[in-house]
């Protein structure tokens, strides 16, 4: 059977879909090129850039905040602000630490990876997180840290770093925003068929909106995340679950010894910490404890858009990406936003009596499938903006890790990864008008590959850094004295945590067509007052000329630097890299003869 998502398309198509997407996005200085010297598509400049200009803001089709990174920042899940207040951000960074430790004391960083033991105790793992305890607890209390997640405790200089106040979702899931809209922007484009709660029993649905609070325009660093360890770690180290620790058991409800109110051990019975409670797909919220986010014991259907959702299947499907690959959300999030549009746009149909619903050029209708003519064009018509993407299956585009053996074996066993969490999606999931074409495996396979190798990663700066760097830069004195007093314990507790940054991964129509290049024209940006990646010109790009980023660090060598970009499945030829191995060659070249000369004598 041919599938209808995956069918190849015609380059006129594609040209008219980026014409599109540079139209809404007001970029008139470059245009999308099908193929770029042999890269594939690029962008390349249509008239001269001056150093400094923006050449195009865009904000991401999809994005997520990394597990690990959700007991580090408590961060609106739509725009990635930073919500609530310093004092209950260093109160959960300091809960989910020592919740994360006392799991790495019982031993849940238990196997090897090489496919040993389980059961097997990481003894020198349980006891440094032992020493890292008694360290955090030699500088706080556990009621100091309850205290600071609840709001209670204030710390001076705070009220000049307002946060906004978190909203969390009408679900009263685990999910919180920044704002009403934020809140409700989530939930219309796909937070609404993935959000595990099934009624609004929680404080959600009578929120007040985010308090004042002015965009920040902190910029905040983006590199290419693609092409990584996820997907090793997913296969090769059962660990992955407690890698996901510092989720969010609470946010604000700390127990008095410490430990998340509501914690794994009553969710897991008894297991590890860091199996986390629950759904546990976002950070901060309610308590695993609350009424609200605990997951349904019956099936509890509804029913949207035509489309039938199992919020308690959803847990499960939540529960395997986290112990797995963290990318099946970002996915799950490409099959929802995609569902939804063909459903509002068959909607849409039947409301105009029969008027043909918005057609896509591209693969021809014909496909195999079960779906009516008009279900098919609806959903090409809002698969468009993933159907460019680089289209190779996940276990197919990833770079096997150097210690794999068996490279067969390795990419059947992410095959099979992906088979278990498309069955859990569409287990929650169900359309039969849309479903045989999107819930195919091969089209799941190319979403997550497509993650794999065209993924930004948003940096977003902690406002907690600031906060003690505001207070080191206090003028010494007396005020500055009884300031640390309070502060530096807590810094001492936190140690090198305090500076930690939100850190999310995203998809972006425009931008995940930039080419590498290690001697980059441009450099990436996200401005989180608006969610939107910005692309800057860091020199003067004439007409002509391609536009380029760093998908890597910079500032290594040359052979670290194509090792690296051996994960994104080519070789750098840039001006930069040729130079650097015709140098190397000739330095080779005058080596071998000194050798020989050397011997001779
Ligand atoms: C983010 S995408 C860039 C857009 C891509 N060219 C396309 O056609 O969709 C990354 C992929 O582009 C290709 N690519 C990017 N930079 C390259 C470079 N300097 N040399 C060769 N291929 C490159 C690689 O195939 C890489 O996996």
């Amino acid at each position: 059977m041919s599938l209808l998502l995956l069918q190849s398309y015609d380059g006129e198509s594609q040209l008219s879909y980026y014409n599109q997407v540079l139209l809404n996005a007001n970029a008139s200085s470059f245009e999308v090129i099908l193929d770029v010297n042999g890269k594939g598509k690029g962008l390349v400049a249509t008239r001269d850039i001056t150093e400094g200009t923006t050449v195009f803001i865009e904000r991401p089709l999809v994005h997520l905040q990394h597990l690990d990174n959700r007991g580090s920042a408590i961060v609106c899940q739509a725009c990635l602000r930073f919500v609530g207040s310093i004092e209950r951000q260093v109160g959960h960074k300091l809960r989910c630490l020592v919740d994360q430790l006392r799991g790495a004391q019982r031993g849940t960083s238990l196997s090897d990876g090489d496919g040993g033991d389980e059961s097997e105790i990481d003894l020198d793992g349980a006891l440094e997180a032992g020493e890292r305890l008694e360290q955090i607890y030699s500088h706080v209390t556990p009621e100091g840290i309850a205290e600071l997640c609840s709001g209670t405790a204030k710390l001076p200089l705070s009220d000049g770093f307002q946060l906004p106040d978190p909203v969390p979702c009408r679900r009263g899931c685990v999910a919180l925003y920044c704002s009403a809209a934020c809140e409700a922007e989530a939930w219309e484009h796909s937070h609404c068929l993935l959000c595990p709660v099934s009624t609004s029993t929680g404080p959600a649905a009578a929120a007040a909106p985010a308090g004042a609070y002015s965009p920040g325009s902190a910029q905040a660093a983006v590199t290419h995340s693609g092409g990584h360890s996820d997907t090793a770690e997913a296969v090769s180290s059962p660990d992955a679950a407690t890698n996901s620790t510092g989720q969010p058991t609470s946010y604000d409800s700390a127990r008095a010894d410490g430990t998340a109110g509501g914690s794994a051990e009553a969710a897991a019975g008894g297991g590890p910490a860091s199996a986390g409670p629950g759904p546990s797909c976002f950070s901060g919220g309610p308590t695993a404890a609350s009424p609200s986010v605990t997951a349904p014991t019956e099936a509890v259907m509804e029913e949207l858009c035509g489309i039938s959702i199992d919020r308690r299947a959803l847990v499960s499907f939540w529960e395997h990406a986290r112990e797995t690959n963290e990318i099946f959300l970002l996915a799950a999030q490409v099959v929802a936003v995609t569902l939804l549009k063909a459903a509002r746009l068959v909607q849409v149909d039947e409301l105009s009596e029969g008027a043909p619903v918005a057609t896509t050029p591209g693969p021809s209708s014909q496909a195999a499938g079960s779906s009516s003519n008009a279900c098919q064009s609806a959903l090409l018509a809002a698969w468009r903006p993933f159907m460019y993407g680089w289209k190779r299956c996940w276990w197919e585009a990833v770079a096997v890790p150097d210690d794999v053996d068996d490279e067969e074996e390795f990419r059947a066993q992410l095959r099979s990864l992906a088979s278990d969490s498309l069955e859990l999606l569409s287990a929650a999931i169900k359309d039969p008008r849309f479903g045989p074409d999107l819930f195919q495996l091969q089209v799941y396979g190319s979403i997550v590959g497509m993650f794999e190798l065209n993924n930004m990663g948003l940096i977003v700066p902690s406002p907690v850094e600031d906060y003690f760097l505001e207070v080191d830069e206090m003028e010494e004195g007396t005020e500055k004295r009884e300031v640390t007093q309070v502060t530096q314990p807590l810094l001492d507790a936190l140690d090198a945590e305090y500076a930690t940054p939100c850190e999310a991964t995203a998809f972006l129509a425009l931008q995940s067509c930039i080419n590498h290049s290690c001697d980059p024209n441009c450099t990436a940006a996200c401005d989180t007052g608006d969610r939107t990646v910005t692309i800057l010109a860091q020199r003067d790009i004439p007409a002509g000329e391609e536009i380029t980023v760093s998908y890597i660090d910079l500032s290594l060598p040359y052979k670290e630097r194509q090792a690296d970009l051996r994960d994104y499945g080519f070789v750098c030829r840039c001006v930069r890299c040729v130079a650097e191995a015709a140098e190397a060659r000739a330095k080779r070249k005058g080596t071998a003869k000194g050798v020989k000369v050397g011997r001779r004598r």
